[in-house]
């Protein structure tokens, strides 16, 4: 168990494509960190990065207070002792399960007895203690890559480093390796850096996550953090499924452009109602600027179709039209079209159904200010 701390960290590669940019990251003793972000957006890079497969070609990188790469210091992959699982569970087939799981032992010159008793133990504390002497063809995948995370953890690496590594996996084994992964690296007080692009495995499974983009970090936070206060429109659509609403902040108050939109309180930070408007943080100086609010799935209120909302459609009031409702674990997750806008709810107590007009009422949104173009990027 170690510290990960990257300062400045960035890779661009031979092509001159960035992969990293400007990574400032401390990965705490004992910490379990996702790094989460869509596809392209420098997970794998950064991961490799750590691992030592990547050599960065800006700032600096230390493990264990040690420096790894950077200002002329080159620490190969194998002299970083971290342990590492990916998604194909890469195992020798020739080799047993505790011949797998000893070998990086093997490696190090451990002497028998004590190699035999280290692999005994972690093959208990994965589940795999009568599975010793089977050969990977003879296990199941959620057994091989429980065989590769023994391995990797056998040799008691400064930190491990997961690469997508439960994603092969179908549900609900996936979810169970997830519980036995996040008990393990706590039992051994592991440090652990994980990479996945599912939302919710990184916000079940991470003491913090960074949310990565385009090679950039774009928040470090808990997922509470995250969800309650994310630090941009990129953030509140990749975690929360927000819908990005363009529009206008003048003198603190956010118009949207959409014609519908309605913020019912305005002017500040109102964080004692259920209405709320965060995260306004006009610049010194200028009176009107372009923004966008991010209103996520939970934040939004549905009225069903009734006598009220069908004449409110006939005066001309922007109603939204149900195009689909899927039941879930937390309620229905509704999708309707809002004057062309695409908007995702969760809905609670009631069944919408495909064509049915409502009546959207926003109860908190995120406004930020700077961020135009990135929410036209990523506007339902
Ligand atoms: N060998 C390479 N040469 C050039 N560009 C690369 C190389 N590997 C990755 N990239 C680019 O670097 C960026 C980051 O890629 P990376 O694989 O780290 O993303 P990722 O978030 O892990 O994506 P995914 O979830 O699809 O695996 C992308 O734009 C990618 O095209």
């Amino acid at each position: 168990m170690a510290t990960i701390e990257m300062t400045n960290l960035g890779h661009v590669y031979g092509d001159g494509h960035v992969g990293l940019e400007g990574i400032d990251l401390d990965v705490k003793n004992g910490e379990f960190l996702a790094l989460l972000g869509p596809s392209g957006s420098g997970k794998t890079t950064l991961l490799r990065t750590i691992a030592g497969f990547i050599r960065p070609t800006a700032g600096n990188l230390a493990i264990g207070g040690s420096p790894m790469a950077g200002d002329g210091v080159w620490v190969p992959p194998e002299k970083r002792a971290l342990g590492m699982v990916f998604q194909d569970h890469a195992i020798w087939p020739h080799l047993s399960v505790a011949g797998n799981v000893g070998y990086p032992l093997k490696l190090e010159g451990v002497p028998r007895p004590q190699l035999a008793k280290r692999v005994d133990a972690v093959l208990e504390q994965v589940g795999l203690a009568e599975y010793a002497n089977r050969k990977p063809a003879a296990l199941s995948g959620g057994q091989r890559q429980r065989v590769a995370l023994a391995r990797a953890i056998v040799a008691k690496p400064q930190a491990l480093l997961l690469d997508e590594a439960l994603s092969a996996l179908d549900e609900p084994l996936r979810a169970r390796l997830r519980l036995e992964l996040r008990e393990l690296t706590r039992e051994e007080g592991l440090t652990a850096v994980h990479v996945t692009h599912d939302r919710a495995e990184a916000l079940g499974l991470a003491d913090r996550v960074a949310v990565l983009n385009q090679g950039k970090i774009q928040q470090i936070g808990t997922p509470r953090e995250l969800l309650q206060t994310p630090a941009n429109a990129f953030v509140a659509s990749f975690v929360s499924d927000a819908t990005l609403f363009p529009g206008t902040l003048v003198d603190g108050n956010f118009h949207a452009d959409h014609p519908g939109f309605r913020l019912p309180v305005q002017h500040g930070l109102s964080r004692d109602g259920k209405t709320q408007m965060i995260g306004v943080r006009p610049a010194a100086g200028t009176r009107s600027r372009r923004a966008v609010a991010a209103v996520a799935p939970t934040a939004i209120r549905l009225d069903p179709e009734d006598k009220q909302t069908r004449a409110e459609a006939r005066t001309g009031a922007t109603l939204a039209r149900v195009t689909s409702a899927l039941y879930g674990r937390h309620g229905y997750e509704t999708s309707l079209d809002w004057a062309g806008t695409r908007l995702r709810v969760l809905v609670h107590g009631w069944v919408p159904k495909e064509g049915e007009l409502v009546r959207p009422v926003i109860e908190q949104a995120h406004v930020f200010c700077d961020e135009v173009d990135t929410a036209g990027e990523h506007a339902a």
